[in-house]
């Protein structure tokens, strides 16, 4: 029996490793490549107890090495997504149940898995199977998933431990119980960590899930399966599924114990899933909880008194880390003329030093863009950007698709603010840098915070105290995570909780304990400890 009010260990960031020559990561982590390369897997659907296989194989191959395959998944059906719900509420009762520390404990497990056994592996399929560098791996699909899972397992104590106030005579408690049935993460194909936490946090609070995440992320989303097993999750708790996304939206947005939708993507995919859920409402048997963190149009915007090197750092690395596959990449910038050729010499000495090529190299900085599709969006902004009498570009602009989906970090000049890609996200190597006069300062911000219907992330770089307060404030609805004298990109758990507001999400705020009172369905407990015994007030039989 426990009688006793544990405390969860303080977290703290997960380290980066450096990978510098001989480093024993790196030795691991060429290791795990070669390893992962050398063979071809067979991933199975994980459905309660199960490991499902069927005969639509969905092929694994490397964005860089279209060529290669590493391996095939197993597509499912429709009677996949019901067998994944059955199971998930099949499992409910029990963990509902387990007492929350021993929850604790599997996730801070699978979080030291990670940290240690699993990190080259890891690393190594998110470097193989999104085409991301060893740092840009490292930082998510080792780190951040870290970070996910014990944060969240200190926020998670947190909740619990908010109760009311008492006054003498009575007990008000709360207790924060698990939602009425199955909550559905929906996962996009860039984080690994985003993948992993998505599904793992909601299971936490005591939910049971069914996952489906991107085809491009099933190589790594195996092994965060893998890791959550070993770490002793039990059967049942997250079902992952493959199935393609209308025929999984049919069954889960029409079933009676849809408790919650955890999603991350597109903007255009989350309102047609609300929409539906709205359509769908008197079929549930409670209100479902809907979260989602999606796109965005973020934007640099630069003061006369800016440092010109940090913000054209701030611009390359922004807009072209991991090809500018963030929902957070600086993909607009606002540079005032006094600035502009210095900061311009200083972006084009940087783009001749980057190299562009296959993740396995680690001195390409640039590696390829997820798959054909996006590929071929990418392209077409840039073949109509030449064509356009609005804009000169002036880095990049070229792209090759032969062996892997390779397109150079590009960058448009433009005499239009509001020219297509300054206002549409693209989720690609593509910035486009429109130059105003600095005594249009604070027009411009207005222009800013008015181009796009997003508002996920945005940058203010200046020295000027008083230009820094106005940015500040003119774009105060403009950006969910808003930076001072840096890129917009790269947020921490447990630093700069993450999540845009506008047509980029709900705001919840992944990674905090905002987003962990979604997974909540609290129960106010009042208790009086002696019972009134008389319905008269004092004064009743007076005048
Ligand atoms: N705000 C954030 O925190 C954040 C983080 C990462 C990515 N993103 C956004 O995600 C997008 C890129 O990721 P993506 O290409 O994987 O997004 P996506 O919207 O195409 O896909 C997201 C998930 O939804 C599924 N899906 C697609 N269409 C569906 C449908 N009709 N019904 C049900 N499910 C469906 C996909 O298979 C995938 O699992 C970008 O827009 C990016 O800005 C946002
Ligand atoms: N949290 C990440 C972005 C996630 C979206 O793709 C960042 O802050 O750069």
């Amino acid at each position: 029996m426990n009688n006793t009010i544990f405390k969860v260990p303080t977290p703290v960031n997960e380290p980066v490793l450096s990978y510098g020559k001989g480093s024993p990561e790196k030795i691991a982590l060429k290791k795990a490549l070669a390893e992962a390369r050398s063979k071809q897997i067979d991933v199975p659907m994980y459905i309660g107890s199960e490991q499902i296989h069927t005969n639509n194989k969905i092929k694994l191959s490397p964005p860089h090495d279209h060529q290669h395959i590493l391996g095939y998944a197993s597509e499912g059906d429709a009677s996949h997504v019901e067998k994944a719900i059955e199971a998930a509420l099949a499992a409910r009762p029990a963990w509902s149940a387990l007492s929350w520390e021993q929850r604790a404990s599997i996730f801070l497990k699978a979080a030291d898995l990670l940290a240690g056994p699993y990190r080259a592996k890891m690393n190594a399929a998110t470097m193989l199977g999104q085409s991301k560098n060893a740092y840009q791996a490292e930082i998510d699909s080792a780190c951040e998933l870290i970070d996910f899972l014990r944060f969240n397992v200190a926020f998670m104590e947190q909740v619990y431990t908010g109760q009311p106030e008492s006054v003498r005579g009575l007990w008000n408690r709360v207790e924060y119980r698990p939602l009425e049935g199955f909550v559905f993460a929906l996962t996009p194909f860039n984080f690994t960590a985003i993948a992993g936490n998505l599904p793992s946090c909601v299971a936490m609070m005591g939910n049971v899930t069914v996952w489906k995440p991107a085809y491009p992320q099933i190589y790594s989303a195996q092994i965060i399966m893998e890791i959550f097993r070993e770490a002793g999750l039990p059967d049942g708790v997250i079902n992952l599924i493959y199935v393609d996304g209308p025929t999984v939206g049919e069954v889960v947005f029409k079933h009676p114990d849809f408790a919650g939708i955890h999603f991350t993507g597109s903007t255009k995919v989350f309102q047609t899933i609300w929409k539906t859920i709205g359509e769908n409402i008197h079929l549930y048997k409670s209100y479902p909880r809907i979260v989602g963190e999606t796109g965005g149009k973020d934007f640099v915007m630069a003061h006369e008194s800016a440092d010109a090197k940090a913000l054209a750092t701030g611009l390359v690395r922004g807009a072209f880390e991991y090809q500018g596959q963030k929902c957070s990449a600086a993909s607009r910038a606002y540079i005032p003329s006094n600035l502009w050729e210095e900061v311009k010499g200083y972006i084009l000495a940087d783009l001749k030093e980057i190299k562009m090529g296959g993740t396995e190299d680690f001195s390409n900085f640039v590696n390829a863009v997820i798959d054909e599709k996006a590929f071929d969006k990418i392209a077409t902004y840039i073949d109509n950007a030449k064509k356009s009498d609005k804009v000169t570009i002036i880095a990049g602009g070229n792209y090759d698709k032969s062996k892997g989906y390779f397109i150079e970090p590009t960058i448009l000049l433009t005499s239009d603010p509001m020219y297509i890609t300054m206002c549409e996200e693209i989720f690609g190597p593509v910035l486009t840098i429109y130059v105003y006069e600095p005594a249009d300062f604070e027009k411009t911000l207005e222009i800013v915070n008015t181009t796009s219907p997003y508002a996920l992330t945005g940058a203010i770089f200046a020295k000027d105290r008083y230009a820094i307060d106005l940015a500040t404030k003119k774009l105060v609805d403009a950006a969910g995570n808003f930076y001072i004298n840096d890129k917009p990109t790269g947020a921490v758990v447990g630093q700069q909780p993450f999540g845009g507001a506008r047509a980029s999400g709900t705001n919840d705020k992944a990674g905090s304990i905002l987003n962990l009172f979604r997974w909540v369905q609290a129960r106010t407990i009042k208790e009086t400890f002696v019972s009134p015994t008389d319905y008269k007030y004092p004064f009743l039989g007076e005048e």
